[in-house]
């Protein structure tokens, strides 16, 4: 098993390779990421450019072709030949314009032909007013492949290279389909099936190549670039990141180092003040709820820190479980008890004072053999010190059983605290050699509230009634709690209503001046 002064250091050196190897999972994915958006990014514009292209072309077809159906000329006379020859020079777009007649080419703008032209595949294209049907064409050779426009017996030509004659990187390929899916041109000789994939709406890359693709209302337009490319971008992103990334592990570092020296700073703190007593033990007075007297005190450790500060034992009780001192501040705490209160506790039978254990305690026993060993002989009644006990003390049931009937067996009164707070319930209770049962401040700052939890404290008081324990409910701060209290039959009870936690000259000077008076709920005095 790892001992507990490793665990902090185990886990900063877990921390250490995480706080490492985060900044460079997060560089790593971050750079892939902005790398993948950034020439997507390019590819869109160019995606952008060809269709802007695209719908130029179409524009200035239809307008030639209106132009040709609004002209009233005999077909294929001289004049309207004239008039195809002007209007492909003039149109900077168009390449030929020709004019069929039963399915075969009557003339074009070089003149009378009377051919039949090879038409490759037609499809349509959506112009407003007009019905364009494209097809591509072999005339003579197959180098002069061309797409056609038309409408109503004229056709215009257009070099296919013109609808992707866009500035392009040499390796950017370009593939143009109709929006029903036919490919209408392409450059620098796309991959047509996964084009025609990514257009249909295909992962936008794969081993080879990263793909965009644009649909509008004429053309898909894919547009790809090689991975390798990509990666020579991701290379050069991650170099620059370099400088960044060392930044962050020099951080992460520095933070983890000042984290590991604080907390084995304070722990040997820690252990200089047990051997040097800065532990002090304050007193927390309780009282019985009926008369107001004061009947007892729990016993709360406290570290006067060389800084100055008093330091909570809920911050350092944690720290010492952890590393095995736990044991030493009970031995601590049941001398000074001793040391502090003995004298008041041989005057007074019925005064009891209470002290926390640890779950060490619990399971290794050693705090009731030094308890025994340091009460003999003093005059002290083992009745007069009770010991509390957490559920979390409980997490070893049966070690925890034998500890508290020694305990009992010796005389000590033995009670549960923050008792409601984890997993105890009746039958846990009932297997439990206990007198005492302390109700939990997060029960009490529910009476007299509508919260649904408000209810519970009563189920508790039942509890403990039936297994006839004694009941101290703790953490009182008003008058409607004490009240409500006394009211259900709880008989003792701790609180700032009465008194906080106070030195034990504080606490002894407190007993005497309410021995007879009995203890009146004020406001709360010094300490805390
Ligand atoms: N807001 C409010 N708080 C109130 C009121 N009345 C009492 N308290 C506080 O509630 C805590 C009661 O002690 P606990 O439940 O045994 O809870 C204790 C106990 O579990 C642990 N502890 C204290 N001393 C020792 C010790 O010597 N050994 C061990 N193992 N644990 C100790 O530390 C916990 C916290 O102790 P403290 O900080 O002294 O806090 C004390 C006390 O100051 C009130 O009316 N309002």
């Amino acid at each position: 098993m790892i001992k507990a002064r490793y665990i902090p250091i185990a886990a900063a050196a877990a921390l250490g390779v995480a706080a490492l190897l985060l900044p460079v999972w997060i560089g790593w994915s971050w750079s892939w990421q902005r790398t993948l958006s950034e020439e997507r990014g390019e590819l869109n514009r160019v995606g952008a450019q060809v269709a802007y292209q695209g719908h130029a072309i179409l524009r200035q077809a239809a307008e030639t072709l209106r132009y040709f159906q609004q002209l009233r000329l005999p077909p294929c006379s001289d004049a309207h030949i004239a008039r195809m020859r002007a209007s492909t020079i003039g149109t900077r777009m168009v390449d030929e314009i020709g004019y069929y007649r039963d399915g075969r080419l009557a003339c074009n703008t070089w003149g009378r032909v009377g051919e039949t032209v090879m038409l490759e595949a037609a499809f349509t294209l959506v112009e407003p007013n007009l019905q364009l049907r494209a097809a591509s064409f072999s005339l003579a050779s197959p180098a002069a492949r061309m797409i056609g426009l038309y409408s109503r017996g004229h056709y215009v030509y257009i070099e296919p290279g013109r609808f992707v004659d866009v500035p392009l990187e040499g390796d950017v390929q370009v593939a143009v389909f109709s929006v029903a899916g036919d490919p209408i041109v392409g450059r620098n000789e796309p991959d047509w099936a996964a084009a025609r994939r990514v257009a249909g709406g295909a992962r936008a890359h794969d081993d080879q190549r990263l793909f965009s693709a644009l649909t509008d209302r004429d053309f898909k337009i894919v547009v790809s670039t090689p991975m390798a490319r990509v990666q020579a971008r991701l290379r050069h992103e991650r170099l620059a990141l370099l400088p960044l990334s060392l930044l962050a592990w020099a951080l992460a570092l520095a933070a983890i180092a000042t984290w590991l020296g604080r907390r084995l700073s304070q722990v040997g703190e820690l252990r200089t003040a047990l051997v040097r007593g800065d532990l002090a033990v304050h007193y927390q007075p309780i009282v019985e709820l009926h008369t107001g007297r004061c009947r007892g005190a729990e016993a709360l450790v406290r570290w006067r820190h060389p800084s100055g500060r008093w330091i909570a034992p809920d911050e350092f009780i944690p720290l010492a479980e952890r590393h095995g001192m736990a044991g030493r501040i009970t031995r601590h705490v049941l001398r000074t008890v001793l040391a502090d209160m003995g004298a008041m506790l041989r005057a007074d039978a019925q005064l009891h004072i209470a002290l926390n254990l640890s779950p060490q305690d619990m399971r290794d026993g050693v705090a009731l053999d030094t308890l025994s060993a340091t009460l003999a002989g003093t005059g002290v009644a083992c009745r007069q010190i009770w010991l509390e006990a957490t559920e979390r003390g409980f997490m070893d049931v049966d070690a925890a059983r034998l500890a508290m009937a020694r305990a009992r067996q010796r005389g000590h009164v033995v009670a549960i605290d923050d008792f409601g707070t984890g997993y105890s319930s009746l039958s846990y209770l009932q297997a439990l050699p206990l007198d005492v049962l302390k109700i939990d401040k997060s029960f009490v700052d529910k009476i007299g509230t509508d919260s649904a939890s408000s209810t519970v404290i009563n189920h508790i008081i039942e509890m403990a009634r039936s297994l006839r324990l004694m009941m101290v409910a703790e953490g009182i701060e008003t008058q409607e709690q004490a009240d409500w209290l006394r009211r259900h039959e709880v008989v003792l009870g701790q609180g700032w209503l009465f008194a906080r936690a106070m030195p034990a000259q504080d606490f002894i000077a407190f007993l005497r001046e309410r021995e007879y008076a009995g203890l009146q709920p004020e406001a709360a005095l010094s300490g805390g």
